[in-house]
């Protein structure tokens, strides 16, 4: 039999934004998943494998583009249903999906109306089958990660938004990081054991952390201002809706959990808002979504003076 090496997390280099957005959920998979956009080669395959080689017993489940619906939710069978008065299921991706990380490559290229259902599974964390009046339903919670390359389309910003976090991706553009990633690889191609040896100490401290922000999680609270801070930051920057606010507050008490802290920080709510926002700005005729950056740094730092909440 082959072994199958998994390149390890902590030998990444860079990609720090990436490699935080997928630790985010796998610490709290309720995050809704995360978005990882950019061109192509640059890893993201790579640090989804080596996010469940962290964590105990998780494996990746592809979803692949073409993929039928029955193959995504599993199907019910009605003649045994009639015959021998039971139902019988036919278990499918989102069963085995079920505690592991559901990788879908080129999510833009897959049909709206799967996106849509994995979207809504991933938010409820269960599988519901129905099919004329009988139905099964299953736990499915998974954590969430589909990657794209924004040349090859787009997704619909009724898709993007219900995705909890976004990330872009680009290839390194310093020398010397584009030596480390050739060399990392090379070493870890010709002799697996002895590169992975080298990243185990890195690894096991990764998982454990991994693991204490899991538990710490739920004793992080969160101030008023810490409230009023995310509805500010989503009133000033045109964010449709809700669902932002609330993914920004949750995706800061993961951050704070992740630092070991039991209390969400206004830092916290800044660094949530680079993932939580960009793909859910209004979008603006003839230009593409943006975040301004500068508001929300300055809202973030207090400089407001709590302008909001006079007016
Ligand atoms: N920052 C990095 N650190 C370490 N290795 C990297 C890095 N970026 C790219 N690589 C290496 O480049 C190769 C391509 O990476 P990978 O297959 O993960 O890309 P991808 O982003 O999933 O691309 P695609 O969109 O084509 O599937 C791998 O061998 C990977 O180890």
């Amino acid at each position: 039999m082959v072994t199958e090496y998994n390149y390890p997390f902590s030998a990444i280099v860079g990609q720090e934004d990436m490699k935080t957005a997928l630790l985010l959920n796998a610490i709290n998979p309720k995050l809704g998943g995360v978005l990882i956009r950019g061109e192509k080669g640059t890893a993201k395959s790579t640090a989804v494998r080596a996010l469940a080689s962290l964590m105990p017993e998780m494996k990746v489940v592809n979803l692949p583009v073409g993929v039928t619906e029955d193959r995504v939710v599993g199907t019910l069978s009605l003649e045994s249903a009639i015959q021998e008065g039971k139902r019988r299921f036919e278990p499918g991706l989102l069963a085995e999906a079920d505690q592991n990380l559901l990788y879908i490559d080129e999510i833009n290229l897959l049909d709206d109306h799967i996106v849509d259902l994995l979207l809504d599974v991933a938010a409820m964390g269960v599988n519901r089958v129905e099919r004329e009046g009988i139905s099964y339903s299953h736990p499915s919670r998974f954590v969430l990660v589909g990657t794209m390359n924004p040349e090859e389309g787009q997704l619909r910003p009724q898709l993007l938004d219900r995705f909890g976090l976004v990330t872009d991706v680009k290839g390194e553009q310093e020398t010397a990081d584009r030596v480390e990633v050739i060399s990392r690889r090379l070493d870890f191609e010709e002799d697996p054991e002895p590169f992975l040896e080298k990243y185990r100490k890195e690894e096991e401290k990764l998982t454990a952390r991994i693991l204490k922000a899991k538990k710490l999680f739920h004793m992080v609270s969160y101030s008023k201002d810490i409230l009023m801070l995310a509805a500010q930051i989503g009133i000033s920057l045109h964010v449709d809706g809700h669902r932002a606010d609330i993914c920004m507050v949750n995706t800061a008490r993961t951050l704070a959990a992740w630092e070991g802290r039991t209390e969400v920080i206004r830092e916290d709510i800044r660094r949530a808002a680079s993932y939580v926002l960009p793909h859910r700005m209004h979008k603006r005729p003839f230009s593409d979504e943006v975040l301004d950056w500068e508001e929300l740094d300055r809202l973030c730092s207090g400089e407001d003076g709590g302008r909001h909440e006079k007016e």
